[in-house]
């Protein structure tokens, strides 16, 4: 499938996030951190922020959950809209509910993993879900470098999902740019989430067509 471009509106400013929703309107998705200062140290925005991001953006809304609980808290946000609704192996209870929760309320579902979380133990889940979220930085924030030492597991996760023959999506998060996409999208990233290197370039459009670009001479 194409590559995906996913701007993370945590490099956006938050004073101004319609319109810098505008700024990315070329692009796929529009990536939501949610963070609770519990699962990960930083504090960002909740439902009621993202239900109204939801009606304002020219592309449709990815939430990545940083967030304990997400097994009370994500349904939610498909509700509010959003396509996709991504919530973290680490910290749901119950991952195979939530993921069928999610799709039934109309929502891609998303798991996402830590750096340090291998994939191994949810290869059983890959049928219950859209996206397989791999982060390429410790989760928390923006402007951090890739870390290199997650190709491998980008690797077997789309080694296993071509092995199952299912149509998962993996996703990559953290430290992307012009630098860095090829070779995530060479170990099998399909969708590229990037802040910093989107927000702040001096031609957003610009940067994310070159970034769809060097990501696509690697299609999966
Ligand atoms: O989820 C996160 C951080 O936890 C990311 O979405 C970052 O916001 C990506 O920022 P860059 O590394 O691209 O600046």
């Amino acid at each position: 499938m194409a590559a995906l471009i996913a701007p993370s509106i945590l490099s956006a400013d938050f004073a101004n996030l319609e319109r810098d929703l505008g700024k990315i309107a070329t692009a796929d998705w529009a990536h939501v951190d949610v963070m609770d200062n519990h699962f990960v140290p930083n504090l960002t925005i909740g439902l009621p922020v993202v239900e109204r991001l939801v009606q304002v953006s020219p592309v449709p809304v990815d939430t990545h959950l940083m967030i304990e609980d997400p097994d009370r808290w994500a349904p939610g946000f498909a509700e509010a809209g959003a396509q996709s609704v991504t919530f973290h192996a680490e910290a749901a209870t119950a991952p195979v509910r939530l993921a069928r929760e999610l799709r039934r309320l109309g929502s891609r579902a998303g798991l996402a993993l830590r750096p340090a979380t291998p994939v191994e133990p949810f290869l059983d889940l890959l049928s219950e879900i859209d996206m397989l979220l791999v982060m390429t930085v410790e989760p928390g924030f923006g402007g951090q470098s890739f870390i290199e030492g997650t190709l491998p597991k980008i690797q077997r996760a789309r080694r296993a999902i071509s092995a199952a023959d299912l149509d998962v999506w993996v996703q990559v998060d953290g430290g992307i740019s012009r630098a860095t996409i090829e070779r995530a999208a060479d170990a099998g990233a399909n969708v590229f989430v990037a802040g910093s290197a989107v927000y702040g370039a001096d031609d957003v459009p610009a940067e994310i067509d070159t970034l769809r670009q060097l990501a696509s001479k690697h299609a999966h």
